[in-house]
């Protein structure tokens, strides 16, 4: 941050830190030193504090955020400000979002450009606003608001903030020659009623009423995700306890999450999203270069609408299919309706002189043995398990069952065994965190941030732990490869399990986090 003497008697404080101005320790640094040389000297009356390249601040430096605990020594910087004796007054262009929006608040006065825009995202971080945002807010514009705000982590216009009462003068002009004029008609006012901290929370009649709904709504809204939860933990300590209890509550709050695996996913999905938009695909990657890749069988889960055009395709094509169907009566439906539509596609071949040769169409027999029968599930009472009543909910073990399955065991030589929650998540997930690997090191897919985003957007892998590889390497990848081996080696008929040799090449450098794999691992070799 720099400092500036302005004529009027007044410092100018400017937050620079390219492209976003975000808080590190240099500016938090900057900031401070700027506020205690107008503090000290006399001739200093007010101060404006702004940021450089049109924005004011985007808060705390999210890359710094592994390196320490954020939040934690800015709240004291931001009280620090509030009890000055001399009127400090933020000059918004751009940006104040999260520790930026908390560094204003800390000011006597909020002056904003009309394209401003303030907000506490901290919630999509995984963490809350943790320098006095969860005890400021309130005390300014009450708890409905703030809960909206915090819990969503939405920013909002300037002219909405000024509505909220976040902002005193929205202007359309330059903000800090405005907080310059501003500062000087302010000089004589008193400073106490502006100090927030000094403040109680406007209260209402049903407030434990607006925290349960708060709760019930978050939960519904964000299942899973912890911060919108904590957040509303710390708005009921604004509420309930005097500040400087309300900011130690803040405080372990802020450190819980911080220190929860969900932060550590939001903040590196937040660059990854961010490396996404700008990557392009692997160098080598072309579609003048690529080549069809063989296939030698396909699987379609679902016999519906898609699932039967797309078995369709592949079996014209003379590649085999196999269909897996779990509703007897679409599966009934859907054999018809593919049967049909292959003897169409036939008598138009053979009208037209064409070869045509009947492709494999196989369907998964267990669940067709369990309806031939006669067990449909729940509503003929009876399934995989024995219900109460036909349409009955409450089930318990079948005898039939274990019998039926003894004898599909002997027909096709399988041993029993029990199967652990442990192997079903790790033989599903690793195998496909294996595939990750695999396309990365053919340079089919440009890097670990873009599978993971993949999987965030398009196959609802919880934003919270990340996607599939940032998962591999919380796991640790020596331990995802020497699982896959275990399994391999018991199952040497499932080639997905097989380690593939970029994971291999990865593991051998120990646990390096995804934004190393691709220096680490060399160029892929492109299948493409
Ligand atoms: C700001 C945005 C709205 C801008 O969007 P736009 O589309 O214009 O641009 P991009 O998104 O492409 O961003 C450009 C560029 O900037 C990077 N970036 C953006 N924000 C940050 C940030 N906060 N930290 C670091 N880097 C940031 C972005 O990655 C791009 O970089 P690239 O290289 O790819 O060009 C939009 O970016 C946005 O919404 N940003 C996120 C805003 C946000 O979520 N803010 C909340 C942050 S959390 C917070 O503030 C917590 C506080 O409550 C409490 C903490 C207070 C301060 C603590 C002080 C910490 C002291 C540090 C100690 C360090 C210790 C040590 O160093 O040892
Ligand atoms: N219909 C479209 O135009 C269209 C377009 C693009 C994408 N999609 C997507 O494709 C998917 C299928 O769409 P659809 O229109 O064919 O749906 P659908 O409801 O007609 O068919 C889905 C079939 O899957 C079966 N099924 C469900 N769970 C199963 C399981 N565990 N094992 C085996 N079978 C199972 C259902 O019994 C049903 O027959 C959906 O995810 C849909 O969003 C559909």
């Amino acid at each position: 941050a720099e400092y500036l003497r302005l004529p009027h008697s007044l410092a100018l404080i400017r937050l620079r830190n390219p492209p976003v101005n975000a808080l590190s320790l240099a500016v938090v640094n900057g900031i401070r030193e700027g506020l205690q040389k107008a503090m000290s000297d006399h001739t200093i009356k007010a101060i404006v504090v702004c940021g450089a390249n049109d924005k004011f601040c985007a808060g705390a430096d999210i890359s710094s955020f592994s390196r320490s605990s954020p939040g934690i020594s800015f709240g004291v910087v931001v009280d620090e400000i509030q009890r000055y004796e001399k009127p400090v007054v933020a000059a918004i262009r751009g940006v104040a979002l999260g520790g930026g929006l908390e560094l204003a608040l800390g000011c006597h006065y909020r002056i904003a450009h009309a394209e401003a825009r303030v907000g506490l995202p901290e919630v999509a971080l995984g963490i809350l606003p943790g320098a006095r945002g969860t005890q400021l807010l309130p005390r300014l514009i009450g708890v409905p608001m703030s809960l909206d705000l915090i819990t969503s982590g939405r920013p909002v216009g300037a002219d909405e903030a000024l509505k909220l009462g976040i902002l005193d003068v929205v202007i359309n002009s330059d903000p800090v020659e405005e907080a310059v004029k501003f500062s000087q008609e302010i000089l004589d006012k008193p400073l106490e009623p502006r100090r927030l901290l000094n403040k109680s929370v406007p209260s209402l009649p049903n407030m434990d009423s607006i925290f349960s709904e708060a709760f019930a709504k978050v939960q519904k809204q964000y299942p899973g995700f912890l911060a919108p939860e904590t957040s509303i933990q710390a708005l009921q300590a604004a509420v309930n306890l005097p500040y400087k209890l309300g900011i130690k509550e803040e405080e372990k709050l802020a450190l819980y999450l911080q220190k929860s695996g969900q932060a550590r996913a939001l903040q590196y999905v937040f660059f990854a999203e961010s490396s996404v938009h700008k990557q392009s695909p692997p160098s080598v990657a072309s579609w003048q270069t690529a080549s069809p890749q063989p296939i030698s069988s396909v699987g379609v889960l679902g016999l519906g609408t898609m699932g039967r055009g797309i078995a369709m395709c592949f079996a014209k094509a003379g590649i085999p299919v196999v269909a897996v169907e779990s509703d007897p009566k679409q599966l009934e439906i859907a054999k018809k309706a593919v049967t049909s539509m292959l003897e169409r596609e036939a008598s138009k071949m053979q009208q037209s002189g064409r070869a045509w040769t009947k492709p494999t169409l196989t369907f998964s027999s267990s669940a067709d043995m369990l309806c031939e029968s006669g067990r449909f599930g729940q509503k003929t009472g009876k399934g995989w398990y024995q219900y109460d009543k036909p349409l009955g909910r409450v089930h318990r073990p079948d005898p039939w069952l274990s019998e039926f399955l003894s004898q599909y065991r002997e027909t096709h030589h399988l041993e029993s065994r029990s199967i652990s929650q442990e192997e079903i998540l790790e033989r599903c997930l690793y195998s496909l965190i294996n595939e990750g690997f695999r396309i990365l090191g053919e340079g089919i897919a440009a890097s670990p941030e873009q599978i993971d985003i993949i999987y965030l957007s398009g196959y609802g892998w919880p934003r919270y732990r990340g996607g599939p590889m940032f998962y591999a390497a919380t796991v640790g990848l020596p331990v995802v490869l020497e699982k896959l081996q275990k399994y391999y080696t018991q199952n040497p008929d499932v080639p997905q399990l097989e380690p593939s040799d970029y994971l291999k090449k990865l593991a051998a450098h120990g646990n390096p986090p995804p934004k190393d794999w691709q220096s680490l691992a060399g160029p892929p070799g492109s299948k493409l």
